[in-house]
């Protein structure tokens, strides 16, 4: 019997919180624009919010090694002037994962959120829970990655497999979810299954349709690589028959989504060709089997699109329909020239042809 309250939505919030998240270089204000775009749609007084709070060093190394943790606390009063050490480039650490004073209070609090997300979860309190700035899904047990410090995406799951028997990883992110998938390729209880592009030199370069899980593992990972330009049709047609699929063949007790918006018209990435209405179908093929259900973001370099989008999904989450026009709020003038809250594709060429797309259902659906 669900009560009201089972159909609670978990949102994970804190003014603190969001201000850590802003200190990340190259994602500024995203995570403030974000919320107020939710907030300026009433939606957060619909949902339960939960204050995270930092992920403990024991939390964080049940998956990664104390070693790289150690190396990624000591960074913390790191400030640009100082010398990148071999050793925090051992770690991932400086390059690819630029170093900043908070970084570890950032990484610990984001891995923290998608904790307390999970807990809502497991804790019955709730049936889905939200956590648009965890989805950090490149990191490694013991290498920074990708601009992602922690994998917040691990932990989640694995706090989920406290309660939870088989979770269905999904990841929707333009890039590979390669640090998830690793994570989990060599068991049976989490089914791995990524939507990305694949192409010759693209970060991180893992995903292609042959890695299909090991021992154990084997078959429950799904990779489907993806090529540049593709369409809202072909891209939710294609996630229609292959998740239909996986939950027939799996039967999870949980999901956890990666909603990841760089796969979207004008991001910098400039790689799919995809509005919010994909990352929304997904979403709610996901919701119609009513399991308990672990939202995430990820990546989105385009803000105030990655912030449509999400308002969106969140909306869908709560069976709201929003007004097409972008309210007027703290960061309405972000959101011009036009103020229209959904996307239009461009008319760049799709060059996954249909017979590549075929290749894809015939190797993967069998
Ligand atoms: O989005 C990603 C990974 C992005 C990435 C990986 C390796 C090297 C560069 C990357 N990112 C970018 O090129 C990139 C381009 C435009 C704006 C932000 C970008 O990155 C990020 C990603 C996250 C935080 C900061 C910066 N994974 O989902
Ligand atoms: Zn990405």
């Amino acid at each position: 019997m669900s009560t009201s309250d089972e159909k609670q939505v978990g949102y994970v919030y804190s003014e603190e919180y969001v201000d850590l998240c802003c200190k990340m270089p190259r994602l500024e204000d995203r995570a403030r624009l974000v919320h107020h775009l939710i907030q300026a749609y009433n939606l957060v007084d619909k949902m339960k919010v939960a204050r995270p709070k930092p992920a403990s060093i024991e939390e964080i190394c049940a998956f990664h090694s104390s070693d790289f943790v150690n190396t990624l606390q000591a960074c913390h009063n790191f400030d640009m002037e100082d010398e990148i050490t071999s050793e925090m480039t051992e770690y991932g650490l400086g390059y690819d994962c630029p170093l900043f004073p908070d970084v570890f209070s950032y990484a610990s609090f984001v891995t923290g959120g998608t904790i307390t997300a999970a807990r809502l979860l497991t804790s019955r309190c709730c049936s889905i829970a939200i956590n648009w700035f965890g989805g950090w899904h490149h990191a490694k047990r013991d290498m920074a990655s990708g601009f992602c410090y922690c994998n917040d995406v691990v932990l989640g799951v694995l706090h989920l497999k406290t309660v939870f028997d088989k979770i269905l990883y999904i990841d929707l992110d333009l890039h590979h979810g390669d640090g998830v998938e690793d994570a989990f390729l060599m068991t049976d209880k989490v089914f791995t299954l990524s939507f990305h592009k694949y192409a010759p030199g693209f970060f991180p370069g893992t995903g292609s349709i042959s890695t299909i899980g090991k021992g154990k593992g084997q078959y429950y990972t799904l990779n489907i690589p993806l090529k540049d330009g593709i369409t809202d049709q072909k891209y939710t047609d294609l996630f229609h028959e292959v998740f239909t699929n996986v939950m027939q063949a799996f039967q999870p007790n949980a999901v956890v989504c990666q909603f990841g918006a760089d796969g979207l018209v004008e991001d910098p990435m400039r790689s799919f060709n995809l509005t919010s209405l994909s990352l929304g179908k997904c979403l709610s093929d996901i919701l119609s089997y009513n399991l308990p259900t672990l939202c995430l973001g990820g990546g989105g370099y385009n803000f105030t699109n990655t912030a449509k989008c999400w308002c969106y999904l969140t909306s869908i989450i709560l069976e709201q329909k929003l007004d097409t026009q972008i309210p007027e709020h703290q960061f309405f003038d972000r959101y011009g020239p036009d103020f229209e809250l959904f996307l239009s594709p461009s008319n760049r060429s799709d060059t996954n042809e249909s017979s590549y797309v075929k290749e894809i259902r015939e190797k993967t659906l069998g």
